[in-house]
């Protein structure tokens, strides 16, 4: 199968800036891609190269094994910017419907993909309004639904969530995670539990080098539980470490514990001797993750 994304040796300088430096990655058709990094990483950088916004300085990029933004693949890839607004002055489904017939399609498939996109972030109700009837949140899910117009195969989402209520943001989660079996997101955020919620694979760019390359999904992961307490208790970690099984404890932030473990036949499964020790000791806990989280995961690595 041919990559849909190849990058090589990829630099970019603003004048003295090397916003990117030595990128490189192949993304195949699949789970969602996580992008990650601090402010000025280059994150935005990347993405608009991917979409043909902007020129490498050197290095290679391929999308859909052509220069990015090559006129007859625009269609296959689509890009919500972080800043992306709407048109104050015309309704959603105006503004839809004429992005729609951007893409190719007649006025009344237009009008059939935008109350289709709009069904998908649940804004079918909202199609006659203008953007200053709805909030926020409503406006950033409008502009979700027309990177989702005409099932493009890459769909970019930068912060797609930024500003969304709980409530929202998980609506978005579940539809990525639902149109993932057709379409390759690559999605960048700063929030991390959130990115670990949907995403295999992590590009962690950190002052324009790309610094780590993840698989989520790895069996390394077996060995690792991460434990989150309602509060900090000083008998924890070395009671934690008294059990049989476990090999270090590493505080990881705070009332977060990384557990690494040791797995032989026959042991008692460690996350239940876990929850019986906490019980045991009157400790409150939040979470038991099986396995690191994204963040251990990028920040953790070496332990
Ligand atoms: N058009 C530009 N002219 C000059 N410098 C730029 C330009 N675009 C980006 N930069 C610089 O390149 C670096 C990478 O910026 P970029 O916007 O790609 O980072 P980012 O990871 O998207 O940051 P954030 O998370 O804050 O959005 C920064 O130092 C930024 O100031």
């Amino acid at each position: 199968m041919s990559a849909l994304i190849e990058v090589s040796g990829v630099h970019k300088f603003f004048g003295d800036k090397h916003a990117l430096n030595n990128v490189e990655f192949v993304i195949n058709k699949g789970e969602p891609i996580a992008l990650v990094g601090p402010n000025g990483a280059g994150k935005t950088t990347l993405l608009s190269i991917l979409c043909g916004y902007i020129k490498p300085s050197s290095g290679k990029v391929s999308v859909f094994g052509d220069e990015p933004g090559k006129r007859g693949n625009l269609s296959r890839l689509a890009a919500l910017p972080q800043d992306a607004q709407l048109d104050p002055r015309f309704s959603i489904a105006k503004q839809l419907t004429f992005y729609a017939q951007l893409q190719g399609f007649t006025k009344q498939q237009a009008k059939l993909e935008a109350q289709r996109t709009l069904k998908l972030v649940g804004l079918e109700d909202s199609i006659n309004e203008k953007p200053s009837a709805l909030s926020h949140g409503m406006r950033k899910r409008v502009t979700i639904a027309q990177a989702l117009i005409g099932d493009a195969e890459i769909v970019i989402l930068d912060e797609a969530t930024a500003g969304l209520d709980p409530h929202n943001a998980r609506e978005i989660r579940s539809l990525v995670a639902e149109l993932s079996s057709q379409t390759t997101f690559i999605l960048s955020s700063h929030d991390l539990s959130e990115l670990e919620r949907l995403c295999n694979r992590v590009l962690y760019l950190d002052n324009g080098c790309l610094q780590q390359h993840h698989t989520l999904t790895n069996s390394v992961d077996t060995h690792f539980i991460t434990l989150r307490m309602s509060k900090q208790h000083d008998d924890l970690i070395p009671a934690l470490k008294g059990l049989a099984q476990v090999t270090q404890v590493i505080n990881s932030q705070d009332k977060e514990y990384l557990i690494s473990f040791e797995v032989s036949e026959g042991d008692v499964a460690l996350d239940i001797q876990i929850l019986q020790l906490c019980h045991q000791n009157g400790w409150l806990y939040r979470q038991l993750i099986n396995g690191k989280t994204l963040e251990n995961q990028l920040f953790n690595q070496s332990e």
